[in-house]
């Protein structure tokens, strides 16, 4: 097995939305002293600005332009991280359900993805990072030493977003919001590029019947384990 990279090992969490992703991402970068890269959010930041720019989410020239002229950054917060589109803070705005599902129609063109590949792979070269999306694994760091597969039924992960947006004071209901989960997965795991798929050597965790905390134990384990073989090999 290969020595870990200059600053740490490279730890991929791939899966549906919902299943813990972004928590567990934080928890996790906290306890081992990484950085964390929301890859979801940098999707999130192109469609808002396509939005605003009116450009339609099958404008394959319109948004390889508008991801040419994006810069997207974190900056840390105290506890939180915040995104730049451009230098204009949109870490709220990208988070509506409506930007969303945009996100998950023009993170299916080719442009986008290809341009989002690159930035990610500069941001976590040098290891020490945990990427979280949907082809972590597969696509961006298919060699990453730890890949994380998290799930949970599309139930379940319908039922956490619904509590997210009740207490956002949103009026959604609980079967529309498990249909939009459900819709959501249906176009990540049906396109054609960077489809969401669980990588072969990722670690699988079925999160339906499990806590926060208990996923976290079983991920900080297997990436503290494969530390002490990366410093053995
Ligand atoms: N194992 C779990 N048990 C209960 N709630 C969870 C669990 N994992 C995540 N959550 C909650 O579910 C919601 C969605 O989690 P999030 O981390 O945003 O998922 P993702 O990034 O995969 O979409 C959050 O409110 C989070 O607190
Ligand atoms: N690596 C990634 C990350 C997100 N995405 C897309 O971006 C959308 C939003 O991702 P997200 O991680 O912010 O979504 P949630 O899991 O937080 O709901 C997803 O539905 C995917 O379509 C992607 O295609 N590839």
């Amino acid at each position: 097995m290969s020595a870990v990279r200059q600053n740490g090992v490279i730890v991929a969490i791939d899966g549906p939305s919902g299943a813990g992703k972004s928590s567990l991402t934080k928890l996790l970068a906290r306890r081992l002293g990484y950085i964390h890269i929301d890859t979801g959010a940098m999707f999130r930041a192109v469609a808002l600005m396509s939005r605003r720019a009116g450009i339609a989410s099958d404008d394959d020239a319109g948004l390889a332009e508008l991801c040419r002229e994006l810069e997207i950054t974190f900056v840390r917060d105290g506890e939180t991280c915040r995104v730049l589109a451009n230098g204009e803070d949109v870490s709220t705005e990208i988070r509506s359900e409506e930007i969303g599902l945009l996100t998950s129609a023009i993170s299916a063109r080719k442009p986008v993805r290809e341009a989002l590949l690159t930035m990610q792979r500069a941001m976590g070269a040098k290891g020490g990072v945990i990427l979280e999306g949907r082809d972590i694994g597969t696509v961006v760091f298919p060699d990453a030493e730890v890949k994380f597969f998290l799930s949970a039924s599309a139930e379940e992960r319908g039922r956490r977003r619904y509590l997210e947006l009740a207490a956002r004071g949103d009026a959604a209901t609980l079967e529309e919001t498990i249909a939009k989960v459900i819709q959501r997965d249906r176009q990540d795991e049906g396109r054609e590029h960077a489809p969401l798929r669980q990588a072969e050597d990722a670690l699988p965790i079925d999160s339906t019947n499990l806590s926060i905390d208990e996923v976290l134990t079983v991920m900080e384990n297997t990436v503290r384990e494969r530390l002490v073989q990366g410093a053995k090999g």
